[in-house]
Parts: C-alpha cells; sequence; structure tokens
C-alpha cells in the first residue's frame, strides 16, 4: 500500500506486468503498470516511465493524470474508479486507443480532436450531462456512457460507433443516432424511453437493449421492422409487456429475431406467429373448413333430407373467382340468365350493407354479423371468408336450393373462399376472372363510386396473389378469363357484319358477355357434361335419370356451339381469344 498515497519507483517496479530490455541490452523498457486498489493519489513518479504503452490504475484517488503527458507511447489508459474531474488532462499521447474513466467525477466532456487514434471511451457511471467533444475522433467505435445524466442524444454524427451504451441516463426519444449509421449494438436501457422512432436507418443494427423503458405499444416495433440483421432485442420491463400475446406479436413484426428478452426464438414460435397474424391463405381456409364441418357434424343428421352430395357423389358447383370488382358477379348473374336450365345463381350470405340497387336474397342475404356467427354455429355454412371486415358465407340450403330444382350451383368468391372449397367433398370447377390491364381495372372500381383509394388499392395488390396462384399451381383454377377491354376492341361493327350469319345470331345472343363466355364455354361444356351424369346420381330416380339423357343431348349441342364459335374466332384471326380458348 502506498504511503501518504504517494507513488514510489519500488512500487512502480512492483507493478510492471512487462518489461523489455532496449536494444544496448543495459536499460530496460517498461510497457505495462498495473496498480489496481492501492489508495494510490499522487503518481507523478510516472512522469519518468516514458515507455509506458499500457496503463492500469483503477480503485485509487487518483485526482491528476498530468504524468501522462510523458508517455507518447500510451496506448491503453485504465483510470476508472478514481477521482478525476477534469477531462483528459494530459498532453494527447499520439496512439492512445482506449481510455476508461468511468465512475469518477467528470461533469463535462470537452473536445478531443487530438485524440485521432482514440477507439474506445469508456465514461460509465459520471455525471456527463451532454455528448460532445468527438467530432473529430474518427476511429473511435467503442463509446459507453452509461449511467450518466444524458436526456438527449447529440454529438455523434458521422462518427464510426459499432457499440454504444447509454444505459441507465434520462433518455426519452431516440434521436441524434440516424447519422451513426455503422451502429452494431445499441444499449438504451434504464431510460425513459417511450417509442422507436429514429432506429429505422441504423441497417446494420444487431443488437438493441431496451430493458427498463416505458414503451407502451407493439406496433412501435415497426419502426425496427426494416433492419434485417437485428437478431437480439430486449424489451424486458417495459409496459408493453403487458398486452395479450405481447411475445408472438413481437416475433411476428421482428422475423429476423433470434434472441427477444434473453430468451431464444424458436422456429415453432415463429411459426405459431405467422399463423396467428398473417396465416398463409390455405391455413385460413383449412380452419374455415375444418369449423364449418365440424359445427355441420355436431347438428342432428338430416341425411335423408339432403340431396347433397357425400365424398363420392360430387355435385356440380361453377365457382368463379377473382379481385373485387372484376365482374365476375356480373358474369355469374349472366350464365345463370342464359343457361338457367342449368345454373341457378347461389346467393351468398353478407355482413355487408347493401350497396344502393342490391337486393336482399338476389345479390345477398344481408345478415348482421350475430345472426351469421348463429350460421356458423348451427352448422349452416359450407364455406365462410372475412374480407374487409365482413363476413362473407355460402350456406348448405343455398346449394340444396339449387340441387332441388335439379340445377348446378354457380357462384363467386375471392380465393380463400375457393380455397376452402377444394377442402369440401364437392368438386367444383374453379374459373378465374382476372383483370388483364390494370388501369382498365382501376378507372373501373372508382367508376362504380363504392371504393376508398385503400380499398382499390388492395383489390389491385390481389391480382398478382391470384396471377401467382395461377402460375404456381396449374391445373388450381380450370379456366383464366382475362377481363378487360378485349370486350369492347373485338365486338365491331366491322367484325360483326364479316361474320356468317349463323355465328352473326349467337354474337347477338351472347352480346354483352359474349367474349367472357365464349371463354368460359371450354369449361363450362365439359364441365357439365361431365358433372351432370354425378348430380342425376344423386338425386337417384328414373326419371330424372332419363332426362339426363335429353340434357346430355343439348348440352352437347351447347359444347358444339361453342366450338363453332371458337372456330369462327379463330377465322377472324383474334390471336389472343384463341390463346385462352385453347388452354
Ligand atoms: N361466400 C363467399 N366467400 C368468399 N368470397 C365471397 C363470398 N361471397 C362473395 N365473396 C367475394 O367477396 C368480395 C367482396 O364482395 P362484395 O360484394 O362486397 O364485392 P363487390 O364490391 O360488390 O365486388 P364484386 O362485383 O366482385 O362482387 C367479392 O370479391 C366477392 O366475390
Amino acid at each position: 500500500m502506498a504511503k501518504d498515497g504517494i507513488l514510489s519507483a519500488e512500487m512502480v517496479s512492483e507493478g510492471m506486468v512487462h518489461q523489455e530490455r532496449l536494444v544496448n541490452r543495459l536499460q530496460h523498457m517498461y510497457r505495462s503498470l498495473s496498480l489496481s486498489g492501492h489508495n494510490l493519489s499522487d503518481v507523478s513518479v510516472l512522469s519518468n516511465y516514458v515507455h509506458l504503452q499500457k496503463l492500469i490504475l483503477p480503485h485509487n484517488q487518483i485526482k491528476d493524470l498530468s504524468c501522462v503527458s510523458h508517455m507518447p507511447c500510451l496506448v491503453i489508459l485504465d483510470a476508472s474508479h478514481n477521482e478525476i474531474s477534469t477531462f483528459f488532462d494530459f498532453e494527447p499521447p499520439k496512439k492512445l486507443k482506449e481510455v476508461n474513466f468511468s465512475y469518477n467525477l467528470l461533469t463535462e466532456m470537452k473536445s478531443l480532436f487530438a485524440y485521432e487514434s482514440l477507439s474506445k471511451l469508456i465514461l460509465d457511471y459520471n455525471s456527463i450531462s451532454e455528448i460532445t467533444g468527438l467530432e473529430q475522433c474518427y476511429r473511435l467505435t467503442h463509446l459507453s456512457l452509461a449511467h450518466n445524466k444524458i436526456s438527449r442524444i447529440s454529438g455523434l454524427d458521422g462518427l464510426p460507433l459499432t457499440y454504444l451504451c447509454l444505459r441507465g441516463n434520462q433518455l426519452q426519444k431516440i434521436d441524434g443516432l440516424e447519422n451513426v449509421k455503422s451502429l452494431q449494438v445499441l444499449d438504451l436501457s434504464l431510460n425513459r424511453v417511450t417509442c422507436l422512432t429514429g432506429l429505422q436507418s441504423l441497417q446494420l443494427l444487431c443488437s438493441i437493449n431496451l430493458e427498463k423503458n416505458q414503451i407502451s405499444e407493439i406496433h412501435e416495433c415497426k419502426h425496427i421492422h426494416n433492419l434485417l440483421l437485428l437478431r437480439d432485442l430486449n424489451l424486458l420491463e417495459n409496459p408493453l409487456q403487458e398486452q395479450p400475446n405481447y411475445r408472438l406479436a413481437v416475433i411476428f413484426l421482428l422475423q429476423h429475431l433470434t434472441m427477444l428478452d434473453q430468451e431464444v426464438v424458436t422456429a415453432e414460435e415463429k411459426v405459431t406467429s405467422v399463423n396467428k397474424y398473417d396465416p398463409p391463405m390455405d391455413l385460413v381456409a383449412a380452419r374455415d373448413h375444418m369449423t364449418n364441418l365440424v359445427y355441420q357434424l355436431m347438428q342432428p343428421q338430416v341425411l335423408f333430407d339432403s340431396t347433397l352430395p357425400s365424398v363420392d357423389s360430387p355435385y356440380p358447383l361453377l365457382v368463379l373467382t377473382g379481385p373485387q370488382g372484376c365482374g365476375k358477379r356480373e358474369l355469374v348473374h349472366r350464365l345463370c340468365q342464359e343457361f338457367c336450365d342449368y345454373f341457378c345463381y347461389g346467393v351468398s350470405h353478407a355482413t355487408r350493407e347493401p350497396y344502393s340497387g342490391e337486393e336482399n336474397g338476389i345479390d345477398y342475404h344481408f345478415i348482421n354479423e350475430e345472426d351469421f356467427q348463429n350460421m356458423i354455429r348451427m352448422g349452416k355454412f359450407i364455406q365462410t371468408m372475412q374480407y374487409k371486415g365482413h363476413r362473407f358465407g355460402l350456406s348448405r340450403d343455398t346449394i340444396e336450393g339449387a340441387a332441388r330444382e335439379g340445377l348446378a350451383c354457380c357462384v363467386h368468391m375471392e380465393l380463400e373462399g375457393a380455397l376452402s372449397l377444394k377442402k369440401s367433398c364437392f368438386k367444383p370447377r374453379f374459373i378465374l376472372v382476372i383483370p388483364s390491364q390494370e388501369e382498365i381495372y382501376i378507372s373501373h372500381l372508382k367508376s362504380r363510386g363504392l371504393y376508398t383509394p385503400a380499398q382499390i388499392d388492395a383489390a389491385v395488390s390481389r391480382i398478382d396473389l391470384y396471377i401467382r396462384t395461377n402460375e404456381r399451381h396449374p391445373g388450381f383454377f380450370d379456366n383464366v378469363v382475362p377481363c378487360g377491354n378485349e370486350r369492347k376492341r373485338f365486338v365491331t361493327e366491322e367484325f360483326y357484319h364479316n361474320l356468317p350469319t349463323p355465328w352473326r345470331d349467337i354474337w347477338i345472343l351472347l352480346m354483352d358477355f359474349m367474349i367472357m363466355i365464349v371463354k368460359v364455354g371450354g369449361t363450362l361444356a365439359s364441365f357439365l357434361c361431365s358433372q351432370t351424369v354425378c348430380y342425376y346420381n344423386v338425386l337417384q330416380t328414373r326419371v330424372q335419370v332419363k332426362q339426363q339423357i335429353d340434357e346430355i343431348t343439348s348440352l352437347k349441342s351447347i359444347h358444339y356451339t361453342f366450338s363453332l364459335i371458337t372456330a369462327c374466332i379463330r377465322e377472324t384471326q383474334l390471336p389472343n381469344i384463341c390463346v385462352y380458348l385453347s388452354t
């Protein structure tokens, strides 16, 4: 222990960790000195040790470090746990890289422009209230100012920091970091931070510690959603932890995390979070199918009453699917009008308000949410779907109604509904009606005057979903009908007059939806031919079986008509249509 706190030459030689002989072999050169916890207050003797590279003096009572001015080779200085109140009060050693002044009495930072080699600076547990003087520290990568009195982050612009610790300060928001682009590890624990804005541009961040702050909203995580390298996030002891499903919600928003709140994020948690907050369509469909089936099975049996098929006797359903407002609904109506001997419009239930001109029981069965839920519980639906906050569902009664009249049911629905139906024992035929020209689709939606711009964007964005499904799952749709302005383009006066007479009549008959119906035609006719047999098998009466034969004859004639139209179109060399017809 030092007498009166004064460091003597003997003590220095005891504390020397590393010494080397100089070239002349007569003198020693001291490289590293470590004197921890010696109650030292006067270390002026060190002015003689000019070759020191590493000086470790923690847990003393040193107030004055001016001896460092005589150590031009010093690289590492640890003067933590002392009584230093003046900031870097010595001539700058040119090579000084690492400095630790934590647990001292520093109240302010001064310019360190002359310390150009400084790469690591630790100033924890002082009373510093503002970060200043670091502007010229072009090599500073590690800065720690934990447990000071800093209330605002400043003075760090453009520094090459990879590690920054401001734990235990008085920060309420995160600003002043936008230009610290190289930051990888950030510790802001034990502050009063309420929101995460200010982090979104720090693309290299891989670890953020925000333990013990005031963050109360899970959606704050959206600000760090785009930080693709972020692996470790600590939000322990923030109010948001009280929110239901907190962990899953955060994992869902930050899918790259491997550690959350000091616990490993498992693959199961990631899958569960996605299934909860953005379930893949297939999962939604499977759940929907399962729900409706289970509720149906829970009802008293109505087997003998039902004309509907079982697993081995499918019932013909024609499903037109496509994005909202693409024209599929009109096409279904039209098909059911034109071919009323074969098709019946399957009216879905909907919880949305009717648009003007819509009629209850014709466009939808409009019901309220409570009634819809009751119908689900009573096993009434075959398929349901939530779309933009409203519920839609196709009921067994609707289909039974069509079946009792000896007709095939024709419905329109979104892709999720189609997926759910695919899982049922029905074997529907699916026709995708897809806008071929985005601008025309958008202006059509606008002209309906029913949708907000956000709803239009959402509908347009689903075009891609349908196209991807069609590309990735060949055969998912039995036919694809592009809708756009082809109709206007092709049904010109000239085209019409050039048609031979019988074909002209057919065109008149189909007029508005001609092109679309023709394109559906291939599927439609073959579908009816193949499915009607099954349907009549379901009804199981002799009379109807007899009727079936007659029907099929006329169906064949429809098929024939379609092939004539096809040939006619081919003759007029309309390549677009021919392509669709041949698919
Ligand atoms: N049972 C159902 N299952 C799934 N989707 C359905 C069902 N019934 C209707 N839909 C679809 O829900 C979407 C929203 O229906 P809505 O009637 O509000 O649309 P819209 O604006 O009138 O457009 P559209 O002319 O395409 O019907 C439409 O794409 C519609 O086809």
